[in-house]
C-alpha cells in the first residue's frame, strides 16, 4: 500500500518540488500546508501516514507545535529545516521526531530519511504495543492475586514504573471525606525499593498532628477528571494548605499526573503519580493510562473490597519497606550502585528496552557507567545466554577496524593466512557493543548503518553477503548532534542509533550518590587486598562531596582504590592527595584532562611503593617485607610493580 505524506512547509518551490519526488517515488501526497492551522485541517481531514514538517512556518505557531499534536496522535513525523544549529536541533529533539533533514537536502537522503522514519516509527508501535498486552497481562494478575492493598500497590508501582516514571506514587478513593488519609503510596528510594507511605507514615515525616491533617484533607481539591500538573502548578486555592500541596513540599515534586478510574459502584478511585522532575508527564503518558483504564479499575476494585486483605504470600512482599526480597526482578542492576533519580530514570528506560531487539544509545561523559549499563541491558534481554561481545571503536586503528568488525577471507590481504570472524559474527544470535560509536570513520559509519539496515555484513574479500542476528547497543561520551551539525557523523546513521537514547548523570549531577559508590569501592578494594575496612574518614568524604569528578565513577573508583592500597589496614581510608591534584609534596602540575588526573594517581602511589621498597631494602616478601608493611599480597604488589613499572635502579 502506498504511504500517505502531509507536506507542511512554507515555501511554495520547495514544497512542490517535494510532492513531485514523492509522487515519482510511489508515495501519496495528502496534501500541502503552509501554516499550523492548514495543517490541523489537513490533519484532520485526511489522517497521513508521514509529516514532512518544516520547523518554520507561516502564521504565529511552528511545526515543534504540530509536532506534539502528532505524536499524541501516533503519527511519524521528519523535520525538515534550513537551520541545523543545535539550538533547533535540541527543540527539535524534545519532541522525539523520526527523523531531521537539513535543507538543501538530495532526493536520495529525503528518501532514506523517509524509509528510516516509518520503520522507526513502526518498530515504536510494536514496541508500545506490546508494552500494553504485558502490562494488561501484568495487571490481571495482581487483581487476581490474593494479596492485600498495599501489596497490589507495590506491585503496581513495580510494574508502572519504567512507563511512568515517579519518585511517589499513591492511590485512594475520591471524595476526601472520612478527615482520615486513607490512601497509601509508596515513595522510591532505590531500583525497585519503596517505602510505604501510609497516614502514619505522613504524619511522621511531615510533622504534622492528625487534627492539622484533617483539616488540610478537608480543604483539599479534588480532580475529576485526568490531569497533568508541570512545574510546581496545582488547583489548589492559594493560601490555603492542601493535600496535594503538602505532598509537593515533603518530597520536593516538581510535576504529578492524576489519572481517576470509575468503580462499578460509581465511586471514584484516583492513582496519583508524582516526580521530582520538571514537565516530567506528557500526552503519551496519559494514553498509555486510558489504555490500561478497565485493568487499572479492576484492581482498584479488589484494592478497597479485596477478597481477603488478611490473606498474603508468605516471603513475597515486606510491605513496611516496601521492597521485594532484594532486587529479584532486576539483579543484573546490582552492581550498578545509586538512589539518584536521574539514575533510576535511566535504570528504568534500560529495563523498559531490554526486552526488545531495539538498537540503543548510551550517552554520557567518559567514566559515568555507559559499558556497565550496556551489559546490563544484554543480560536483561532474551539475548542474555548469547554473546556479548563489545569493541572499542576509538581504541582499534583505522586500518584494523574493518577487519575487526566484519572478518576476513583467507587471502583478502597479505598476512590473512585464514578466515577470521569478525565482531559481528563472534556476536550472533546475541549483543554487540559499540563503545565511543562517534569516533567511527565515514566509511565505517556507511558500513555499520549497511548491517543496520538490512542486518547483513560483508567481510573483507567475501563475495556475498552474510546475514547476522546482532543487536546493537552503542555508547557515545560526544555530543552527536553537534557532530552532526559539524558534518562529522552521518545524520542518517545517528537517527538509526538514536532510536532510544539513554542519558546517564555525571558524577557531579549525582552527588548524593557519592557515599554509596565510595563504601561500595571501599569495601571491594579492601576486600581485594585482604585489608579490614575500617570506614573513610569524614574529612575525605567532604573533599569527595566537594569535588567535581570530571573523570566521573571512574575516577572515583581509581581514589578509592589508592586510598585502600596506601591505608595500612588499620585506620579508616584517608586522602593522600589533593583531588584532581598533585600529592602534597610535588610541585604542582596542571591537570586538565583525565589522563592528566590518572597519570596524577599513578605517579603517587609509584612514589609511595618505592619509598616502602627503600624501607625494606628491595625485600618485598616475609615479615616485615614491602607487601606486609602495606598489607597485601606479595603478588598484588609485584603486579603493582610492573604496572607501575618500578625497577630495582629506582630503589
Ligand atoms: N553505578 C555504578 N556502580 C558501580 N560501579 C560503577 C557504576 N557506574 C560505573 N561504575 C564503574 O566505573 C567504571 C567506569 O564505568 P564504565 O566503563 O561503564 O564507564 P563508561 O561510561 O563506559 O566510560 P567510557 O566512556 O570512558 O568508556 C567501571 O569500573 C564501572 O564498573
Amino acid at each position: 500500500m502506498r504511504k500517505k505524506v502531509l507536506i507542511v512547509e512554507d515555501e511554495f518551490i520547495v514544497a512542490s518540488n517535494l510532492r513531485q519526488v514523492l509522487q515519482r517515488s510511489g508515495y501519496e501526497v495528502s496534501g500541502i500546508a503552509t501554516s499550523a492551522e492548514e495543517a490541523e485541517e489537513n490533519l484532520q481531514r485526511d489522517r497521513p501516514d508521514i509529516v514532512l514538517l518544516d520547523i518554520r512556518l507561516q502564521g504565529e505557531r511552528s511545526g515543534i507545535d504540530i509536532a506534539r499534536k502528532l505524536k499524541s496522535q501516533h503519527i511519524s513525523f521528519v523535520y525538515l529545516s534550513a537551520n541545523s544549529n543545535q539550538k533547533i536541533l535540541e527543540e527539535a529533539k524534545l519532541t522525539y521526531p523520526d527523523g531531521f533533514l537539513v535543507k538543501p537536502f538530495r532526493k536520495k537522503d529525503l528518501l532514506i530519511m523517509l524509509d528510516i522514519a516509518w520503520s522507526r516509527h513502526a518498530q515504536s508501535l510494536e514496541t508500545r504495543t506490546e508494552r500494553e498486552i504485558l502490562l494488561q497481562r501484568q495487571l490481571t494478575e495482581i487483581s487476581n492475586a490474593h494479596s492485600d492493598s498495599r501489596q497490589k500497590l507495590l506491585q503496581i508501582a513495580e510494574i508502572m514504573q519504567s512507563c511512568i516514571p515517579f519518585d511517589l506514587i499513591t492511590a485512594g478513593l475520591r471524595p476526601l471525606n472520612t478527615g482520615q488519609f486513607n490512601d497509601e503510596g509508596y515513595l522510591r528510594v532505590g531500583f525497585n525499593e519503596y517505602q510505604f507511605i501510609g497516614e502514619k507514615a505522613l504524619l511522621t515525616i511531615t510533622n504534622l498532628k492528625k487534627t492539622a491533617l484533617s483539616v488540610i484533607l478537608a480543604n483539599s481539591h479534588v480532580d475529576i477528571n485526568t490531569i497533568i500538573y508541570n512545574n510546581g502548578a496545582t488547583s489548589e486555592k492559594p493560601n490555603v494548605p492542601s493535600l496535594q500541596k503538602t505532598l509537593i513540599e515533603t518530597f520536593n515534586i516538581q510535576s504529578y499526573l492524576v489519572f481517576p478510574v470509575l468503580l462499578s459502584n460509581g465511586l471514584s478511585f484516583h492513582y496519583f503519580f508524582y516526580s521530582r522532575q520538571r514537565n516530567m508527564y506528557n500526552s503519551n503518558h496519559v494514553a498509555l493510562l486510558d489504555h490500561l483504564r478497565l485493568s487499572l479499575a479492576a484492581v482498584a476494585e479488589k484494592m478497597i473490597y479485596g477478597d481477603d486483605p488478611a490473606i498474603s504470600r508468605p516471603g513475597q512482599i515486606n510491605p513496611e519497606r516496601g521492597t521485594q526480597d532484594g532486587t529479584v526482578n532486576y539483579p543484573e542492576f546490582r552492581s550498578i550502585i545509586g538512589n539518584h533519580h536521574l539514575l533510576l530514570g535511566a535504570l528504568d528506560l534500560a529495563a523498559q528496552v531490554a526486552f526488545y531487539n531495539t538498537s540503543v544509545l548510551i550517552l554520557g561523559e567518559s567514566g559515568t557507567g555507559k559499558e556497565k549499563l550496556a551489559r546490563a541491558i544484554h543480560l536483561l534481554s532474551p539475548r542474555k545466554k548469547a554473546p556479548y561481545v563489545t569493541v572499542n571503536c576509538a581504541a582499534i586503528p583505522p586500518t584494523l577496524i574493518e577487519s575487526e568488525l566484519f572478518g576476513h577471507e583467507k587471502g583478502a590481504f597479505t598476512g590473512a593466512t585464514e578466515r577470521r570472524k569478525g565482531k559481528f559474527e563472534q556476536a550472533e544470535g546475541g549483543t554487540i557493543f559499540l563503545d565511543e560509536v562517534g569516533e567511527l570513520s565515514p566509511d565505517m559509519q556507511v558500513k555499520i548503518l549497511r548491517f543496520l539496515q538490512e542486518k547483513e555484513i560483508q567481510c573483507i574479500g567475501g563475495n556475498s553477503l552474510i546475514k547476522v542476528n546482532v543487536r546493537v547497543v552503542a555508547a557515545t561520551n560526544r555530543n552527536l548532534e553537534k557532530e552532526v551539525a559539524d558534518g562529522k557523523f552521518r545524520l542518517d546513521l545517528y537517527y538509526r542509533l538514536n532510536v532510544f537514547p539513554i542519558t546517564l548523570p555525571s558524577l557531579r549531577e549525582r552527588k548524593s550518590d557519592i557515599k554509596e559508590l565510595a563504601v561500595y569501592f571501599a569495601e571491594k578494594f579492601c576486600q581485594e587486598f585482604n585489608k579490614p575496612f575500617h570506614g573513610i574518614l569524614p574529612s575525605m568524604m567532604e573533599d569527595m562531596m566537594g569535588y567535581d569528578w570530571p573523570g566521573n565513577i571512574r575516577e572515583l573508583e581509581n581514589v578509592i582504590e589508592q586510598s585502600a592500597i596506601l591505608n595500612d589496614g588499620k585506620s579508616k581510608l584517608a586522602l593522600k592527595r589533593k583531588l584532581g591534584g598533585q600529592p602534597a609534596t610535588s610541585a604542582p602540575k596542571v591537570i586538565k584532562t583525565l589522563e592528566d588526573v590518572k597519570t596524577a594517581q599513578a605517579e603517587t602511589e609509584r612514589e609511595y611503593i618505592i619509598s616502602i621498597l627503600k624501607q625494606t631494602e628491595g625485600r618485598i616478601r616475609g615479615t616485615n617485607g614491602a607487601a606486609h608493611l602495606m598489607n597485601i599480597k606479595p603478588t598484588t604488589l609485584e603486579s603493582k610493580m610492573i604496572k607501575l613499572k618500578i625497577r630495582r635502579e629506582d630503589l
